[in-house]
């Protein structure tokens, strides 16, 4: 295998073309398991639906809305549930990437997050014990009518690496990418030292 395959991101790597990488790590941080997780983003009338997350990881940041795969369903699965429990609603789900995410903890535990796009959705938007869902917009704010009523997606409320990739979730552009973040002690949160992210040209 190539010296430069990034792990985590071992199948298909050999379809997949730098996107943008940076940071300031020299090497990826060792994992010893990976828990699969999901993160749904749901798109209509040039708005995609974000949550608000009240507790747990990543709490206080905007997000779609996803968690952990249980035992006996599919990721898709996962994702449908995640997303009716969490904001009310149903969408058809396409599966659009996959972010490989370690955070320096002691388990040495990383994410693979399966990333998913709907577009429409069936019922009502509801805001769930987890999740405060509210609707950006994603039209060039000049010239658009939703736009003026709309807030612009906050990518300063994001995780800090998703505004990397969020081009591509909103072009519809399949993408595989991993982020690595170490604890800073001065800050007292965990910050992004080294990521790539690369568009799948197959
Ligand atoms: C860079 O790291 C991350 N980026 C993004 N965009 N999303 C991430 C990152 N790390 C985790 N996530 C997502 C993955 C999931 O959608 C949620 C976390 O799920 P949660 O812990 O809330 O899982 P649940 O099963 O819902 O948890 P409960 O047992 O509390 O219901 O964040």
């Amino acid at each position: 295998m190539s010296a430069n395959v990034v792990p985590g991101l071992e199948k298909d790597f050999h379809l997949l073309q730098e996107f943008v990488s940076g940071g300031s790590g020299s090497s990826w941080m060792e994992y010893t398991k990976v828990k699969l997780y999901t993160n749904a983003f749901v798109f209509h009338d040039n708005k995609i639906l974000l949550g608000y997350k009240k507790r747990g990881i990543g709490m206080h940041k905007y997000n779609g809305f996803g968690g952990k795969v249980e035992a006996g369903e599919t990721c898709l699965e996962a994702a449908a549930r995640e997303l009716e429990e969490e904001a009310g609603i149903k969408s058809s789900l396409k599966h659009i990437g996959v972010l490989f995410f370690f955070g320096e903890n002691e388990d040495q535990c990383a994410f693979h997050i399966d990333i998913y796009r709907g577009d429409g959705f069936e019922g009502t938007v509801t805001e769930s014990d987890e999740m405060s869902p509210q609707w950006f917009s994603v039209s060039d704010s000049s010239n658009s009518e939703t736009a003026s009523h709309t807030p612009p997606i906050p990518y300063e409320k994001l995780w800090e690496t998703d505004p990397h990739w969020f081009p591509l979730l909103l072009s519809e552009t399949p993408f595989r990418g991993r982020a690595d973040f170490r604890m800073d002690k001065e800050k007292g949160k965990l910050v992004p030292f080294k990521w790539w992210y690369g568009v799948c040209s197959a």
